[in-house]
């Protein structure tokens, strides 16, 4: 944001100063828009500044909620003759117009109660700025939380709006600096609705953001590259994070998106033209999460899809099985010999494989210079000799799909560092650890969760959130993670890049658990697919 800003000031374009008003005004309006009964009639508002621009961003808000005819009362959390220029024209421009009173462990008392009337509480003490835990306010903050969870059922509690980001939590993580035991959003201070400005950061899709902020507005200040389509063009709703030419592609994280061109069949076309998927399984009784897996590959659209299971698996999966081809693969040799048909463009490998059995098939699979997508024992096989795998990962058209638990099998210190408390803002985050990790393998690494990550070894990396409108709780279940190595797998048959059959696959996959719904498990994952397209258009 910061590089962004920079360009549009530095271009002439526009001032610190205009930008501010911009982002004060726009937090107004996503209030009257959120919240209509506010519009109808002047009410009153406690506004909470602190001593940066985000304060200053407080002061505008406080000044255009005044000429509306609101009832306003400032508290500043610092000092004002240290407050950065752009904040401290607002400040003057307000203290015109009406009182500023010292934010300080002491003044919470006067905060609003049920029944003062107070309809708005404004948070505009930290935005992207917050360098260190902020502790210090805990008693406000229990105060504010209060209201805010009672404006959530009780309307004569005050909405609880926060400016760009709520005030503790850190803007580029998600993360509660400072907190070590104790489970942040029970003090910190929570909104009802965040009014952030051209695209969402980090923080607000990644670890605490989601139930911090209550619901993100992303308002347009007017700078470049904003997050919106351009005319016509296909795109989910939510925009991009960072999506700007002041920033480099390495350092820019975007929100996932599909492929939707890529994801279209055309007439003329037969079914090599899709690619041809492999995915290897495990022995008797085993064999249903490769199955799962070989689903999802068939229904995202790879033309042919075979299972490879061990002899002895043979007639459970053939039982099983219609669309999906059948082969029997005793061995690695077996695997060498079936890949000599050139056919096969895309493996996946992990899903009930068994750990020998992945330790012996990999090797082959990544040496054959096919796409593969390695998950569950495919990954833990590695445990014990995760460079092992990345020598043979490094370079390679590879997307690494590991849960939590498989990241720190074979990315303990990187692991180490993401669960370890925050100190600081910015705070290690998931798009650093899956970055770092992807660097690490050479290759595209999707570390699983609410706030899925997509980073590939060049540091390009996408977050795909299962947040806000897109939560999906009904997909932690099992075997939803095998279907989303089928998913990818089947992409990567088809021709995507591993990046793109990555973050399109985590994508889908979401969207098949939103458009199913509750009772979700995971073999109506695949089965969703088509009602998914056609929402599309494909
Ligand atoms: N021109 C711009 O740069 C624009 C900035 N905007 C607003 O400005 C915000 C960023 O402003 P700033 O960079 O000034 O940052 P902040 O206003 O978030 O805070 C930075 C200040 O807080 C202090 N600080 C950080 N953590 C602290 C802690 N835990 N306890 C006490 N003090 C702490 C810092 O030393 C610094 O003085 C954005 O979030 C946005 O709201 C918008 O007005 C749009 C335009
Ligand atoms: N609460 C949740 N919200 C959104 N997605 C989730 C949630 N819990 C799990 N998921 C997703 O479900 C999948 C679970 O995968 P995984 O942990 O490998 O399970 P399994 O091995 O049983 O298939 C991942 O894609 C993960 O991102
Ligand atoms: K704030």
């Amino acid at each position: 944001m910061r590089a962004i800003e920079e360009a549009a000031i530095a271009s002439g374009a526009v001032t610190g100063l205009e930008l501010m008003e911009r982002a004060g005004r726009g937090v107004v309006e996503a209030v009257f828009e959120e919240w209509p009964e506010l519009a109808a009639a002047p009410q009153r508002a406690v506004v909470l500044c602190g001593p940066g621009n985000n304060g200053g961003d407080g002061f505008v808000v406080a000044r255009l909620l005044r000429e509306w005819g609101w009832e306003v009362e400032v508290y500043l959390y610092g000092d004002a003759e240290k407050l950065p220029p752009d904040a401290r024209v607002n400040y003057g421009r307000w203290v015109e117009m009406g009182a500023v009173r010292a934010l300080d462990e002491d003044a919470p008392d006067g905060y609003p109660d049920e029944g003062d009337g107070v309809a708005l509480i404004v948070d505009a003490i930290f935005g992207i700025g917050l360098t260190r835990p902020f502790l210090t306010l805990c008693r406000m903050q229990d105060q504010v939380n209060l209201c805010n969870a009672a404006s959530r059922s009780n309307p004569a509690f005050p909405h609880v709006v926060a400016v760009d980001v709520p005030s503790g939590l850190s803007s580029d993580s998600g993360a509660y600096p400072g907190y070590e035991d104790e489970n942040p959003l029970d003090s910190c201070m929570l909104a009802n609705l965040t009014v952030t400005f051209h695209a969402k950061k980090l923080g607000h899709v990644l670890g605490y953001g989601p139930d911090a902020c209550g619901k993100v507005v992303v308002k347009d200040i007017g700078l470049e590259g904003g997050g919106r389509p351009r005319g016509g063009e296909k795109r989910p709703p939510g925009g991009a994070v960072g999506r700007c030419p002041a920033v480099p592609p390495g350092e820019r994280v975007t929100l996932a998106e599909p492929s939707f061109y890529r994801l279209s069949k055309f007439p003329g076309e037969h079914k090599y033209s899709h690619g041809h998927a492999l995915i290897l399984s495990g022995g008797p009784g085993r064999g249903g999460a490769a199955r799962l897996a070989a689903r999802g590959a068939l229904r995202i659209g790879a033309g042919l899809v075979t299972l490879g299971c061990p002899p002895a698996a043979l007639i459970e999966n053939a039982a099983q099985l219609n669309a999906v081809m059948l082969r029997p693969l005793r061995d690695a040799e077996a695997l060498a010999e079936l890949l000599k048909d050139g056919r096969i463009n895309a493996l996946g490998l992990g899903p009930g494989l068994g750990l020998d059995r992945a330790r012996a098939l990999v090797p082959v699979a990544l040496e054959s210079g096919r796409a593969c997508v390695l998950d569950a024992d495919a990954l833990t096989a590695f445990a014990e000799a995760p460079e092992l795998l990345f020598g043979l990962t490094r370079g390679t058209a590879t997307v690494l799909t590991p849960h939590g638990g498989e990241f720190a099998r074979l990315f303990p210190d990187i692991a180490e560092k993401l669960t370890a408390p925050a100190q600081t803002g910015p705070a290690y985050c998931r798009v650093d650890a899956a970055r770092e990790a992807a660097a690490r393998a050479g290759c595209v690494v999707l570390l699983k969760g609410p706030d899925t990550v997509i980073a590939d070894a060049g540091g390009r990396c996408a977050v795909n959130s299962a947040a806000y409108e897109r939560a999906v709780p009904w997909l932690a279940t099992a075997g939803a993670g095998d279907v989303l190595a089928g998913f990818i797998a089947g992409l990567l048959a088809r021709g995507f890049d591993p990046r793109g059959a990555a973050e399109t696959a985590a994508w889908l996959h979401v969207e098949c658990a939103r458009s199913f719904g509750p009772g979700l498990i995971a073999e109506d994952l695949p089965e969703e697919l088509p009602q998914v397209f056609r929402a599309l258009g494909l």
